[in-house]
């Protein structure tokens, strides 16, 4: 321990200093209650860090196993063992699986990510789709789903290339995601195609509204759009205890999106699924 062996620790007092503060408490009290382990007729083993005078820490263990005759507990033997080595490569181990948990976790969530805009890809719509069905069947509330795609993205491309469109690209995905609301999924669906779906909402008007408003508040300059701006189109449907299912709901969100787009762009129009 790095001590003068001519001074031998005979008190709990004489002991404290040797032992590392955090662990002082609990190594101590071990002590203090080896009476009653004594009593008992237990054997008691603890794990604690001892600071050497130069600072090193070491760690300890301390092992006391109670002998007995005719049954009765006479005296505890013991002895303090330094497993710094072990300790270290077990703490070196616990902390590389903690590592590698981590990066299982990010790898895990980054195969659900979109490379290009960080938001959810279509393996991860595609997985949470059959959830939030049930959910929405299971609490009736209904569940709205919406397709969103920029207009005249190609010409935005031939204007001012690839780059520059996969930049836009992030913006749209980053103002969709940030104006929807946490609980709704937006993905990216296809090239420059978002899908959103809405839990437990009966109608996605005002979500329209606001992604509306969101993509012109990013006044993207289009010299290949009529408005002179980057604009976008989306076909919604809301349903309400339907009996039709995810892929047909989908269908039903793409005709209205070709209906934004025939009507002539930079709009939205809604359908609703009770009614079919
Ligand atoms: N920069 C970039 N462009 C992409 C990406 N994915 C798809 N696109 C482009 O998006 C364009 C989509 O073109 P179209 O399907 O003709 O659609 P559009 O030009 O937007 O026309 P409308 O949708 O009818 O308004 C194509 O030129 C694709 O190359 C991408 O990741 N990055």
């Amino acid at each position: 321990m790095g001590r003068d062996p001519a001074r031998p620790v005979t008190t709990l007092a004489d002991f404290r200093p040797f032992i590392h503060p955090e662990d002082v408490d609990r190594a101590t009290d071990v002590n203090e209650r080896a009476a009653d382990l004594l009593a008992r007729g237990d054997d008691y083993s603890i794990i604690f860090r001892s600071m050497r005078p130069d600072g090193e820490i070491r760690w300890l263990r301390s092992l006391a196993a109670v002998e007995h005759r005719d049954g009765v507990p006479t005296r505890a033997v013991g002895y303090v063992a330094d497993i710094t080595d072990s300790m270290r490569a077990e703490l070196a181990l616990r902390e590389a699986n903690r590592e590698l948990l981590q990066e299982k976790v990010s790898l895990a969530l980054e195969v659900l990510k979109d490379p290009l805009t960080g938001i959810a890809n279509r393996r991860h719509l595609d997985a949470e789709l059959p959830r939030l069905d049930a959910h929405s069947r299971a609490h009736g509330q209904g569940l709205c789903i919406a397709l969103v795609d920029i207009d005249h993205f190609k010409q935005y491309n031939d204007l001012y290339g690839h780059p520059a469109g996969d930049a836009a690209l992030r913006r749209v995905a980053a103002a969709l995601r940030d104006t929807a609301r946490h609980s709704d999924l937006v993905a990216r669906y296809g090239g420059e195609e978002f899908a959103v779906v809405l839990p437990d909402t009966p109608d996605p008007v005002p979500l329209m509204e606001k992604f509306m408003a969101a993509i012109e508040a990013l006044a993207i300059p289009h010299g290949g759009s009529p408005t002179g701006r980057l604009t976008i189109s989306c076909g919604a449907i809301a349903a309400l205890r339907t009996p039709l299912t995810m892929p047909q709901l989908f269908k039903a969100a793409d005709e209205a999106l070709y209906e934004a787009k025939a009507g002539g762009r930079n709009r939205y129009v809604v359908r609703s699924a009770v009614e079919r």
